[in-house]
């Protein structure tokens, strides 16, 4: 399945945030989105899910169309950047209402078997990421959108959590954005840089310096 979106125009109170966006995402590659702060990378995954209407926009699935608000054909899971479970379930019923296996969970993070009856507040606030993360990848869905995915993550989580997304994107669509380029730059096939209001595609890190991402002593 091919995405791709199309000739977006984005303003809040007459300042332009975004305009003539062109993005292209498919199954089996992961496409990542970099950019500084309020260079409009939550506001386009927000658009393309729906929650966000633009004055223009174009988005087709494999070349037809989509005329309904994305998140309303079923098709996509999204990750926003604030915590989203509701307070009074607990992990068992959580996984269940996502119809997502708790004993598969588990397998990949051994030491959340003890959460089991917890509450999102009875959790560390990166167990939580991790699990809503972990959610969203396993919701059964066709199109994946995840907003700063590491962010909260300790580094053995985000390794294992980069290893969950690689087995994930063989079979779906999944686009990510987050500040540690250098996970997204590890595993992403296709990386866009969005800057002055637009999406800049990058085939390497240099690039990432000339256009000021990166500073220029970046490792
Ligand atoms: N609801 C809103 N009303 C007005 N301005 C907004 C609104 N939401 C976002 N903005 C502005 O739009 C710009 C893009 O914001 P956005 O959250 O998309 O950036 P971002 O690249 O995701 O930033 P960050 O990396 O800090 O999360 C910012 O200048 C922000 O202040």
């Amino acid at each position: 399945m091919i995405l791709k979106v199309d000739n977006i125009e984005l303003s809040y109170d007459g300042r332009i945030i975004l305009d003539g966006i062109y993005l292209q995402a498919e199954t089996g590659k992961l496409t990542g989105i970099l950019g500084r702060n309020g260079s409009g990378k939550t506001s386009l995954l927000s658009i393309i899910y729906g929650t966000v209407s633009p004055k223009y926009k174009l988005i087709r699935l494999d070349e037809k169309p989509v005329t309904k608000k994305l998140y309303k054909t079923g098709l996509v899971a999204y990750l926003p950047q604030f915590s989203y479970l509701p307070k009074h379930l607990n992990l068992k019923q959580a996984f269940y209402l996502y119809d997502v296996s708790w004993e598969g969970f588990i397998k990949e993070f051994p030491s959340f078997k003890p959460l089991l009856k917890n509450k999102k507040d009875e959790i560390s606030g990166g167990e939580l990421r991790l699990i809503e993360t972990y959610l969203i990848l396993y919701i059964k869905v066709k199109i994946i959108l995840l907003d700063e995915p590491f962010s909260g993550l300790s580094p053995l989580y985000i390794e294992k959590l980069k290893t969950i997304i690689l087995k994930i994107k063989k079979e779906k669509i999944l686009i990510l954005t987050d500040h540690f380029y250098n996970d997204v730059l590890d595993i992403a096939d296709t990386i866009y840089l969005c800057k002055d209001r637009n999406l800049k595609l990058i085939d390497n890190k240099e690039k990432l310096v000339e256009h000021g991402y990166l500073p220029l002593n970046v490792k």
